[in-house]
């Protein structure tokens, strides 16, 4: 690992697939918590006193994060959570395969953003939050390619924001994306490995 001896522990209070391959993939040497957070209903919050949404992004990881870290003052605790906008519509992570198939029929054709929010918690408050912004354009797919994508990929698809995966077949549904391919997946690795050096926790 490229861990320095004095790192402290490390906590990826997330219980997202994609969140932890990418850091593990990063050779960042973590412990997993999972948070049980209401995020519809901080978001409907949110929506309905207009918070902008990379603040509610940040809110929602803050929620996240403070969970865990209240029981681990010691630890770094990470959070993060990703919004998708598209033309100042919030979307959220599909409820079954036919809205997945609505959203994605939604996105088609158009451009839209992920707003992913990130934090770092230790001592019982925040000491680090990041926003980044992935630029993203769906390309206007044929019903017949959107069924044969659904098939193959089926409910893998409900644990994504934008009921896509860009890391496999879901790629074909783009015209174009910005930004770093970890900031799409949901962790954004630039800016979190800047201030993990930072903060002693990887070699420089
Ligand atoms: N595999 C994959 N996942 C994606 C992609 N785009 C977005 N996601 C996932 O969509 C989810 C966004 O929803 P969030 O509410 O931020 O996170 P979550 O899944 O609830 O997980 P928590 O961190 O526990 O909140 C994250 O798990 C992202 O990793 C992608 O292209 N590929």
């Amino acid at each position: 690992m490229m861990m320095r001896p004095d790192a402290p522990h490390v906590v990826l209070a997330s219980g997202s697939a994609s969140r932890r391959a990418v850091l593990q993939a990063a050779g960042v040497a973590f412990e997993i918590a999972t948070p049980q957070v209401d995020e519809a209903a901080i978001k409907d919050a949110c929506r309905a006193e207009d918070v902008p949404v990379a603040d509610t992004a940040l809110i929602l990881a803050d929620a996240k994060a403070s969970r865990i870290a209240r029981t681990r003052p010691d630890d770094l605790v990470i959070a993060a959570d990703q919004m998708l906008v598209c033309d100042g519509a919030w979307y959220d992570k599909p409820a079954d395969m036919e809205a997945a198939r609505v959203q994605l029929q939604a996105l088609r054709g158009r451009k839209h953003e992920l707003v992913s929010g990130m934090v770092a918690w230790r001592g019982g408050h925040r000491v680090w939050q990041d926003v980044t912004v992935s630029p993203m354009e769906m390309r206007d797919f044929s019903d017949e390619f959107l069924d044969a994508y659904l098939a193959l990929e089926g409910p893998t698809l409900l644990g994504s924001v934008g009921a896509y995966r860009l890391e496999g077949p879901g790629v074909q549904l783009f015209a174009r994306v910005g930004g770093e391919h970890s900031a799409i997946l949901g962790l954004p690795l630039m800016p979190l490995l800047r201030f993990l050096r930072q903060h002693h926790v990887l070699l420089d």
